[in-house]
């Protein structure tokens, strides 16, 4: 082994794929987020003399950033063209409710912490992507103790493009300098997949998180796991 940072010389096997970094989603994948965005939203209609919706229709619409949640619940009720002109207020709203709400109707999935340190302790430099705002994910993360896992966290706004697009993967393995080809995503939805494959890196999924409603086992991916903690990892291959 040459001298230098552990994770440049030790690939550790991950799902049978050698890795050295992991990028990995936040809602869905590491905190159910669902309470919040339910909450969130909640606040937000009765200010346009709309009713609330059930966590059910919030599930669905989860994962394509705060624009498409908002844009598709007013659509619930209204038609595309009253939608889209109260659009403008509508996400001005839920953004200023969201900081109010971030947190306090949202846990951490079981054997997240574990899994992240399982991960950590393998020499993998961990990075997170997640397509809600980076200032409300750095400050979740930052309540549930799980910022620390991470040498960079990256929203939604982080780049002109979102997941699917693997612009942020791409641009994330280039902040932590990784190739993406050693770069694991881990995430929950056939979103993190897509901008995995796009971005040429491989990815697990989570069995529990959201997927717009779909069962997530119809997304090609290296292995699905039921707790984080649980993903097959081999070091020193
Ligand atoms: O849709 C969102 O706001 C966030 O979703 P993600 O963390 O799963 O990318
Ligand atoms: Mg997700």
């Amino acid at each position: 082994m040459t001298a230098g940072a552990p994770w440049l010389d030790a690939p550790v096997r991950v799902a049978g794929v050698a890795v050295r970094a992991a990028i990995v989603d936040l809602d869905g994948t590491m905190v159910d987020t669902l309470g919040d965005f339910h909450a969130t939203l909640n606040r937000m209609l009765p200010e346009f003399g709309l009713p609330a919706v059930s966590r059910e229709q919030v599930e669905v619409r989860i994962g394509k950033g705060s624009e498409y949640l908002v844009a598709q619940t007013l659509r619930i009720h209204l038609d595309d063209a009253r939608a889209d002109a109260v659009y403008p207020q509508a996400i001005e709203s839920y953004q200023r409710h969201y900081a109010d709400v971030n947190g306090n109707h949202a846990n951490v999935f079981p054997g997240v912490a574990e899994g992240l340190q399982r991960l950590a302790d393998a020499g993998l430099a961990l990075a997170c992507i997640t397509n809600k705002p980076t200032a409300y994910a750095r400050e979740l993360l930052r309540l549930k103790g799980l910022l620390g896992f991470f040498r960079v966290v990256n929203g939604g706004d982080a780049f002109p493009r979102k997941k699917p697009d693997p612009m942020p993967l791409l641009e994330t393995c280039r902040q932590i300098d990784m190739q993406p080809a050693h770069t694991l995503m881990v995430g929950d939805s056939q979103n993190d997949a897509l901008a995995a494959r796009g971005a040429g890196c491989a990815v697990v999924l989570a069995t529990y998180g959201y997927n717009h409603g779909e069962p997530i086992r119809a997304t090609p991916a290296a292995a699905y796991f039921d707790r984080l903690d649980q993903l097959e990892l081999e070091r020193d291959v």
